[in-house]
């Protein structure tokens, strides 16, 4: 009778067979199952086999009878274990009965009259009939389970979902008044919120809902750091609602490190929002704007947006960083420092030029002037055969991104020397759009002087404000003219902020952290994949482009960072930081050659960079004469990195409104914020007598730089921005 067991058990014991394999004869697979007809063929042949021997040897035929009724018994408590239908579970006991019942009858008739065979014959293929329609039956049952439980599932779902949807109906009815349709609530994947898509009555827009996001949010209880931002829809009817419940921005989420290629042409990513989504800048014809006060990640920032240009295949970037170069260093210094194995090629550096002084800037913006000038005469046919009035920009003629670290400072600033700078990037920023030249500004703060500027209000309108927690000279409604309900104390983590592009509206976002180590790896990972500056833009900058890695353009790279106290600088002359690199010059080319040992082998090895680079990658063409020695110009005033580069007391030399160091006192005054700084504390900052600074300090309040605000003893100065 175990054959029948097998029938009963074909759904459960399809399992292939893991038994070793028998040397030496037929292989018995006891473990295989069995299909309807085999199954009734190893049932009937197995009754049969019992019923001849049992009447050859006399054997009892309630035995079999006993047999079945055991098995059908058995079959019985199993079916009902598996849940198996009551109909499948009759199906084998009842071949398990006429099974033995037939056995039975055959020992006591004799197994081999034509009756006995006619209906074994007639019981094999009713058992094969019931047992394939009991399968197809326990299947179609176990279908129907599945279907059922997903339907209950979807229930469940649409049931929250018609919740969430009810819920925010009232919600913006009891706030703002305005009763919509939820027509689908979508949750995010990263389960940290939902979108509702809602229509709107008759008659009103989107950014009624949007002006009232905070009273939104508090109402739903959202925890910190979570908003309800409404936007555009499909249409001007719609809109949809991202609803953030769990703060992704207050976690530190690192670069990601995939480093694949970019193009500008189809986004470079800078962050992401609340749902996880990265954001995406589309910097072909546009300018950006980052503001950040300190703390708040604006350098770090910067390293993410140097990374993705970095990842590009169609940028070349160009860093303008008077604060020692600070910010482009990292993606100089690894291909500097890189010492390449036989056969390997060396590394090209992350950005493409680094100005650390005030004279290498005005080198580089007049280089890039003369590129994009060049670049509208040269490629004129180009641009009718592709019909395009915009430059084609790609691989062979890659965009230049101008990233100007407190680039909105410098156009601000009342400093000459920093003027005739601002100048020239208002120049390419208003000139060289069409010709694939844009920028980066970053700002210490969103001061209404950088955004009075109206070519900046035009060009740049991918802007992002890191907040960091910071409230002090946070104007949003500046940055984000239009857009209503963002506040300072919705972001108070460092690399949180909010970022608007035409693409995609200002609402909350976070920056990756970019680690120093990670900066080091896309400089190698990228090294191969950085374009080469086309011919015509490379003739037209020049000896002045060609020679930007020369071992006297870059010696102060390998000075030592940190800049010296100001009683070195004042004391030596030699303690003069790298940012006068004329000053070095100066020294080799004209005096004796000064006793700097380390400073040879620097020049050694910048020479040998400079020449494996061109090598390799001909990054230039390979000017034909040395070019003509600068005039020094006096270093800006405005930025910290020249804080302590001043001379004397006395006015400066270009007749500039006060002694040279007041640009310095005047930032360190903005920095205390609505606090102010006291005369003396200024005094100490920039190392200067006392009574001078409260001279010019008293002059510059004069002339409105600064606001004396009167308190006795604790009187300070304070910026106007803060007044
Ligand atoms: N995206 C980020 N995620 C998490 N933490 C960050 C992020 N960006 C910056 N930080 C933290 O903030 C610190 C300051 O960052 P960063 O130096 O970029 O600020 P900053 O605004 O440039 O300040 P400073 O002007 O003083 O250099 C970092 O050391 C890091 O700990």
């Amino acid at each position: 009778m175990a054959t029948t067991t097998e029938v009963t058990m074909t759904k459960n014991n399809s399992k292939p067979s893991t038994q070793p394999e028998v040397q030496g004869g037929p292989v018995w697979d006891w473990a295989a199952g069995h299909g309807p007809v085999t199954g009734a063929l190893s049932a009937t042949t197995g009754m049969f086999a019992v019923a001849t021997t049992g009447a050859a040897t006399a054997m009892p035929p309630g035995w079999a009878l006993a047999v079945g009724a055991a098995g059908a018994i058995g079959h019985t408590a199993a079916g009902i274990r598996l849940r198996n239908a009551g109909r499948t579970i009759a199906a084998r006991a009842a071949s398990w009965l006429v099974g033995a019942g037939w056995t039975t009858w055959a020992m006591t008739h004799g197994p081999l009259t034509w009756t006995a065979l006619g209906s074994l014959a007639a019981i094999g293929v009713g058992m094969g009939t019931a047992t394939r329609s009991t399968n197809l039956y326990e299947e179609a049952r176990e279908e129907e389970a599945i279907a059922a439980e997903q339907r209950a599932v979807a229930a469940e779902l649409s049931a929250e979902r018609r919740t969430i949807a009810a819920e925010w109906v009232d919600r913006i009815q009891r706030v703002c008044g305005i009763t919509v349709r939820v027509l689908a609530v979508e949750q995010w994947p990263t389960g940290t919120g939902f979108t509702l898509d809602a229509e709107l009555p008759g008659g009103t827009t989107y950014d009624q809902i949007a002006a009232r996001a905070a009273a939104l949010s508090a109402d739903a209880h959202l925890p910190h750091g979570c908003t309800a931002v409404a936007g555009p829809g499909v249409h001007q009817g719609r809109t949809l609602i991202d609803v953030s419940t769990v703060n992704a921005l207050e976690t530190e989420t690192p670069y990601p490190t995939d480093y694949a290629p970019l193009s500008l042409l189809t986004g470079i990513p800078w962050g992401y929002r609340s749902n996880a989504e990265q954001i995406l800048t589309y910097l072909r014809e546009q300018c950006a704007l980052v503001v950040g006060p300190t703390g708040s990640g604006k350098t770090n920032m910067v390293h993410v947006i140097l990374a993705g240009f970095a990842r590009a295949t169609d940028v070349l970037t160009f860093v303008i960083d008077l604060n020692a170069g600070s910010a482009g260093l990292s993606w100089v210094l690894p291909a500097l420092q890189h010492q390449p194995a036989p056969g390997e090629r060396p590394l090209r550096p992350g950005i493409d030029w680094l100005a650390g002084t005030v004279e290498e800037a005005h080198t580089m913006l007049d280089a890039v002037l003369r590129i994009g000038h060049q670049r509208k005469i040269s490629y004129q046919a180009l641009m009718a055969r592709e019909d395009t009035d915009l430059l084609p920009i790609g691989p062979s003629i890659p965009q230049i991104m101008l990233v100007i670290d407190e680039g909105a400072e410098i156009l601000t600033s009342m400093d000459k020397a920093m003027k005739k700078l601002a100048a020239k990037i208002l120049e390419v920023i208003r000139m060289l759009r069409a010709m694939g030249v844009r920028t980066v500004l970053t700002a210490l703060g969103s001061t209404g002087s950088v955004l009075g500027n109206l070519m900046i209000r035009r060009e740049a309108k991918v802007r992002v404000a890191l907040t960091g927690g910071e409230k002090e000279g946070m104007d949003l409604s500046k940055l984000f003219p239009g857009t209503r309900g963002l506040k300072v104390d919705q972001a108070p983590y460092k690399g949180a902020g909010f970022m608007g592009t035409p693409e995609s509206a200002a609402a909350l976002f976070k920056c990756w952290r970019i680690l120093p180590s990670q900066i080091r790896e896309i400089v190698a990972a990228t090294s191969e994949r950085h374009p080469v500056l086309d011919a015509v833009s490379a003739t037209a900058a020049g000896d002045a482009y060609a020679r930007r890695w020369d071992a006297d353009r870059i010696a102060w790279m390998h000075q030592p960072q940190p800049a010296a106290p100001v009683s070195e600088l004042d004391e030596g002359g030699e303690g003069r930081r790298g940012l006068n690199l004329s000053a070095l010059r100066d020294e080799r080319e004209d005096g004796p050659e000064p006793e700097q040992g380390p400073v040879s082998e620097v020049d050694r090895l910048a020479d040998a960079f400079m020449r494996e680079i061109d090598e390799h990658f001909g990054t230039a063409p390979e000017p034909t004469r040395r070019p003509e020695r600068e005039r020094p110009e006096r270093p800006g005033l405005n930025l910290s990195a020249l804080r302590d580069n001043d001379g004397d007391d006395s006015p400066a030399p270009q007749g500039g409104a006060g002694p040279e160091w007041l640009a310095d006192a005047i930032a360190a005054i903005a920095d205390a914020g609505s606090a102010g700084m006291k005369p003396s504390a200024v005094a100490d900052h920039v190392g200067r007598s006392r009574q001078a600074v409260r001279e010019a300090l008293k002059a510059a309040a004069e002339r409105g730089e600064l606001v004396y605000r009167d308190n006795g003893p604790h009187s300070v100065y304070v910026h106007p921005d803060h007044a």
